[in-house]
């Protein structure tokens, strides 16, 4: 049985003036000052915070935010009786960031982490990969899998009760793009384009110079200008993304996913997002919304990210290594 809840199937009608991209948002400092001070480190460039110093003292508050967040989890999860949901982005949060995309495995450790937190708290991989794609790097059957940017959703192996695929249309459009896309960049040496069912990744990672990597936008622009009613492009780290022109994003598969597993509208539910990419920050927005109404439990952005950079996200890790340290300690929460 699918599962639809509230949600239906996203129509060509229901494109156009619906379809989102990430906005960036003006009152950041205002809300971080309210919710997460400590968080503001993250958008902070002052020069003040230039010298080695500063950096250190940074790194000494993260590092003390992130144990807090522990320490608040195991008082929420064991004495409050909380339940925790995690949502996990893949490449560039459980994976690290390699050049060929085909090869961006995780360490066993990073597996066995996960697939403790899994064994307590529901789990969801939510990633702009095909979702068979991102399974058969992940490979645990007890996970929930949201996969081409949270169009195809579904539960763990054998359980039938979650199968949504928002836009059912976008299949047969995007593998249009991809062959198209395929010979048009064919000659570009470097240039990589990578199907992933209901939205097409175009890699510019491995080419060799501005020019090829400009061929690369050309190509995409010009796809997206032709088919304008119905697809949308997006960046990521290297790769422009042509996803279908809908309102739909990882925010919106975490929103699903909550409802479907009957987590969502309970001030018992603490929702947890890791992701180190753009598209992660609609799903951090979610979350700040929950955190936001009275009426609703609590959401926990968590950014990847080395650099500092701007984010809905109220909490950071350094990198792949600093993740698995972190799903460690969650794993070993008692409940
Ligand atoms: O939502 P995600 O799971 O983070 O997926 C986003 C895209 O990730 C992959 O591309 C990125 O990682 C590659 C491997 O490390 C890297 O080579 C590439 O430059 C990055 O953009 C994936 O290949 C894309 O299809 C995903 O959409």
């Amino acid at each position: 049985m699918s599962h639809r809840n509230s949600y239906e199937d996203l129509s060509l009608k229901e494109m156009g003036d619906r379809a989102t991209t990430p906005t960036y948002w003006k009152t950041e400092e205002e809300w971080l000052t309210k919710h997460h001070p400590s968080a503001l480190l993250l958008n902070d460039d002052d020069d003040e915070n230039d010298g080695i110093e500063g950096r250190e003292e940074e790194e000494k508050q993260r590092t003390n935010q992130n144990n807090s967040l522990i320490a608040k989890l195991k008082k929420q999860l064991k004495s409050e009786g909380k339940q925790l949901v995690v949502f996990l982005d893949y490449d560039g949060t459980l994976s690290p960031i390699v050049s060929q995309p085909e090869k961006a495995f995780m360490s066993e450790e990073t597996r066995r982490a996960v697939q403790t937190v899994a064994k307590k708290f529901p789990t969801a991989i939510v990633s702009g990969r095909a979702r068979e794609k991102v399974y058969d790097f992940v490979k645990l059957d007890e996970l929930y899998y949201a996969g081409s940017h949270g169009l195809d959703i579904a539960g763990p192996k054998g359980s039938p009760d979650i199968d949504y695929k928002p836009c059912l249309w976008a299949e047969d459009v995007m593998q249009n793009v991809f062959e198209t896309l395929k010979k048009k960049l064919d000659s570009i040496k470097g240039a990589v384009v990578e199907t992933n069912v209901f939205c097409v990744s175009a890699h510019y990672r491995q080419c060799e110079n501005e020019e090829d990597e400009a061929e690369v936008e050309k190509a995409v622009d010009e796809i997206v200008a032709q088919n304008k009613d119905k697809l949308r492009k997006h960046s990521g780290k290297k790769v422009w993304e042509v996803k279908p022109k809908v309102d739909w994003d990882k925010g919106k598969a975490l929103s699903y996913l909550l409802e479907a597993l009957k987590l969502n509208d309970r001030k018992d539910v603490i929702s947890m997002y890791l992701g180190d990419d753009v598209t992660d920050e609609d799903a951090f927005e979610v979350l700040r919304k929950l955190s936001d109404d009275e009426t609703q439990g609590d959401g926990v952005g968590i950014v990847v990210t080395k650099v500092p950079k701007q984010t809905k996200a109220s909490y950071s890790l350094r990198d792949t290594d600093e993740v698995l340290q972190f799903l460690t300690k969650v794993g070993n929460i008692d409940v």
